[in-house]
């Protein structure tokens, strides 16, 4: 993760209860309010306190210390209970990029490309939100900086899903590794933007199979921009979160809740609007950066 300032982190919460001598109720309260403060929701929050509760009670500590490294082990292992490693194998791998608009799919397009670019692997977007001239022109321009082919529609509104069987059939005559695909994030209704895409599903499936199915939130909307992609989250066979804008975000417990709430494991965090901003999730690294 970029070394910059976190203002997800609970590190400024924290600070007045670990610099006490002693664990007392006083800590117990404040490190409850830091926890629901920054969007863990209440269930995990009790679950957390009680299990450092018994911890504290099982070692016979004291010292503050020992609890924020016992807090640091508890949010880490729950963290770490789902896989966050992209499947990226095939030849080539197919990733549906999914989400309502505004939470940042043409960017993280665009950074996603970069990343992968970087390590070495050919990449093409395709531009499978047909129907907004202007976003097809936004993702041409992150698909450039970012280093990537692009496959554009061959006339407004062609179907989505050609546009899509399109960049999967250039990507295997072109021997190009790695197919991301941008997919519309409003229709006039859910059950028509499910439609599409399944129906993007059906046809990219006859070629390949598809590597991954990427979900964006936005991180600065926590808990709700989870209940507007419900419909995703239900029915487009979501294999991984990518969490953007944890940077402008003061809710780093909305990444734990997001993933328990889902099942689904975070694969990517987009922190900032460059292109170099965008990183895989790592428990150990978030969970250091987020309680200190
Ligand atoms: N601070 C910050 N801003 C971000 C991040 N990711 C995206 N943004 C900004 O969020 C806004 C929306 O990003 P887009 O990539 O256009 O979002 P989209 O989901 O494609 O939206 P539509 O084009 O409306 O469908 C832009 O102003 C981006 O610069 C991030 O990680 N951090």
């Amino acid at each position: 993760m970029a070394d910059r300032s976190t203002p997800w982190s609970l590190g400024g919460a924290l600070r007045g209860m670990f610099a006490k001598a002693t664990i007392d109720d006083e800590t117990w309260e404040d490190l409850e309010d830091a926890l629901i403060r920054a969007d863990f929701g209440s269930t995990i929050t009790d679950e957390v306190i009680e299990h450092l509760r018994a911890q504290v009670r099982r070692f016979s500590t004291t010292d503050p210390v020992d609890l924020k490294r016992m807090l640091r082990e508890t949010l880490e292992e729950r963290l770490a209970r789902l896989n966050p490693t992209l499947t990226l194998s095939a030849r080539p791998a197919v990733v549906l990029v999914v989400g309502v608009n505004g939470v940042g799919k043409t960017t993280t397009i665009g950074k996603f490309a970069k990343f992968l670019t970087g390590h070495g692997r050919t990449v093409i977007v395709g531009a499978a939100d047909t129907f907004r001239a202007a976003a097809v022109e936004q993702l041409a321009t992150w698909a450039e900086r970012g280093g990537a082919a692009i496959q554009r529609p061959q006339q407004h509104g062609q179907d989505p899903a050609s546009v899509a069987f399109q960049t999967v059939e250039r990507a295997q005559r072109e021997g190009i590794d790695i197919v991301l695909i941008d997919t519309a994030g409003r229709l006039q209704t859910k059950s028509g933007l499910m439609d599409e895409l399944s129906k993007i599903r059906r046809v990219v499936e006859k070629q390949t199979d598809i590597a991954e199915v990427l979900l964006v939130l936005d991180a600065t909307t926590g808990q709700n921009g989870v209940a507007q992609a419900e419909a995703f989250i239900q029915h487009a066979g979501v294999t991984g979160l990518v969490i953007t804008k944890l940077d402008g975000s003061a809710k780093g417990g909305f990444v734990i809740a997001v993933q328990e709430k889902t099942g689904i494991p975070i694969k990517l965090v987009g922190q900032g609007e460059g292109i170099g901003d965008l990183t895989g999730f790592t428990p150990h690294v978030f969970v250091q950066k987020l309680v200190g």
